[in-house]
């Protein structure tokens, strides 16, 4: 990674030397350029990362005298970035510059002295925390403490002001972060705050790692339709789709004009079985929408989900163990990725702070050799759940009802310690698409092959199944699904499964944000739809 960006900052600083371009007569086969030939095109931007990443190893003899002489040696940077916190002294003005891109709370420290740099400081109420800048200068090894490197202005530009006596969010140091609830009402200025930009870094990380695994695992990503003709998990919480005739149309046909209404998708399940069957093993991370109405911390209305199908070599209780092993590695990746990376680890140091052991936790439940995660099934959990009641922060279910989360929470915790994986639900409790275990007890007593991924603290993560592929069992469906249940049956239909993971809440669990609504930029749920 660090070798990759120093590459992309030796590009852009060769750039640099480049002398301008000289003018160049465009005859009409020459593509049209956006700036005129006779300006010098604009000098590339460099992150604060990419600018920290490039630094000379310090010796240890570096000292105020070598880094004045090294300085101009250096070569002179174009930054864009947020002042954070200002401090103004007679002859010098250090500025805590952050733009996005460096982890957890850091900041490079720019220092601006009035001997030295070229242009006049602006005023001190134009310079306020806050402010966007432009500015060029040079990096060298600091002269005071707290920071190995800092950034030697020689040109600053306020371009961005900032209405400091109106604007909502403290505009402090981000020590003193402000609270959720305030946050949250302002989920277009919070991007700026530290803590949710180390969230939304930590999830591309996620996203990163999960993609290479796939691909990896010999999965190829697929694109699955968002609107669709069927409720996939039957559950019946789904938004409807109409075309936005405006005001005064009167009654005309509908935009699709099948037998079935149009939705926003549930889930992506039953397209991507349809493309398993012709691809092998497939996944897709898209947005699914639930017109969810309970205001829990773990649901939102619109959510993203990482799905995978992949076919089986068998159908019984080991291809069901061949689909957790993928779930496996796909949770285990993004972990291991995250808490290696250097910048990645950093976001998660200052999610976790004052929790270190719960890092640390992660960090075992992410190593591969901890071999595959413990198992259990849904009627060894009731019993136990039954017979550890007092424990229980609510009673315990009856054979056939469904875990709630605590009770879910509670067996992560206490049988595993970590991730535990709970087959073989009653049949009553899951979506009709689930494969019917065989050798069963009285009716009532009917299991699928299915499974819940839990973990401490959060609860349910992953859900995920084999397929019922045997026609005779599907055909009781309704008509809607005569694509899924009879063609993809009938047509050569070889056993598989696959699985659904809320990446919000992966997201979440991994960067100790509790409220869901904390993890997506822009949250959905029932209620008024600012944005
Ligand atoms: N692809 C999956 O297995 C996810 C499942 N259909 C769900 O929505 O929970």
């Amino acid at each position: 990674m660090r070798r990759s960006l120093c590459r992309s900052l030796e590009a852009s600083t060769s750039a640099l030397k480049l002398p301008a371009p000289s003018a160049v007569r465009i005859s009409r086969s020459t593509p049209k350029r956006w700036h005129s030939t006779a300006e010098p095109a604009p000098r590339p931007i460099t992150l604060l990362r990419q600018l920290l990443a490039s630094r000379p190893p310090l010796s240890p003899s570096s000292s105020s005298s070598a880094a004045d002489a090294g300085a101009d040696e250096a070569p002179l940077h174009r930054i864009v970035a947020y002042a954070r916190v200002v401090r103004s002294h007679r002859n010098v003005t250090f500025i805590s510059l952050a733009d996005g891109s460096l982890p957890g709370n850091e900041t490079l420290q720019g220092v601006y002295r009035s001997s030295s740099s070229s242009s006049s400081l602006p005023d001190h109420q134009q310079l306020a925390p806050g402010v966007g800048l432009e500015l060029t200068g040079r990096l060298k090894p600091s002269r005071g403490r707290g920071q190995a490197y800092e950034l030697d202005i020689e040109h600053l530009k306020v371009t961005a002001p900032v209405d400091a006596a109106t604007y909502p969010i403290p505009l402090t140091s981000s020590s003193t972060p402000a609270s959720n609830d305030l946050l949250r009402k302002y989920a277009h200025l919070r991007p700026r705050e530290a803590r949710h930009a180390a969230v939304l870094r930590a999830r591309s990380a996620f996203e990163k790692a999960i993609s290479d695994w796939f691909w990896d695992a010999g999965f190829s990503r697929v694109a699955a339709p968002i609107l669709t003709s069927s409720d996939c998990e039957g559950g019946g919480e789904v938004f409807r789709v109409e075309q936005d005739q405006g005001e005064e149309a009167g009654p005309t046909t509908p935009f699709f004009s099948s037998a079935t209404p149009a939705f926003l998708t549930v889930s992506s399940q039953l397209h991507l079985e349809a493309l398993a069957m012709g691809l092998g093993r497939v996944w897709t991370c898209g947005p699914s929408f639930r017109a969810e109405g309970s205001a829990t911390n773990r649901h939102l209305c619109e959510f993203w989900m990482i799905e995978a199908e992949q076919l089986t070599s068998s159908s019984g209780p080991a291809a069901l163990h061949e689909v957790m092993q993928t779930t496996q590695g796909v949770v285990q990746a993004a972990m291991h990725f995250a808490l290696h990376h250097e910048q990645t680890r950093k976001d998660l140091e200052m999610l976790w702070q004052g929790h270190e052991a719960t890092l640390q936790e992660l960090e075992s439940v992410a190593s591969s050799s901890s071999g595959p995660w413990p198992t259990m099934t849904y009627t060894d959990a009731v019993s136990l759940l039954e017979s550890e009641g007092r424990q229980l922060d609510e009673p315990p279910p009856a054979w056939g009802q469904s875990l709630s989360s605590s009770h879910e929470r509670w067996l992560a915790q206490h049988v595993a310690s970590g991730p535990l994986f709970i087959t073989d639900y009653p049949s009553g409790l899951k979506p009709f698409y689930m494969r019917a275990n065989e050798n069963q007890g009285p009716e009532e007593r009917r299991t699928v092959a299915c499974f819940d991924l839990v973990v401490p603290r959060l609860g349910e993560l992953v859900g995920g199944s084999l397929r019922e592929e045997r026609l005779d069992r599907l055909e009781a469906q309704p008509a809607a699904l005569d694509w899924y249940a009879k063609d993809l049956r009938r047509y050569g239909c070889i056993p598989h499964g696959g699985f659904g993971l809320g990446l919000e809440r992966l997201v979440g669990w991994l960067t100790n944000t509790d409220n869901l609504r904390d993890v997506a930029s822009f949250p959905r749920t029932k209620g008024p739809l600012r944005y």
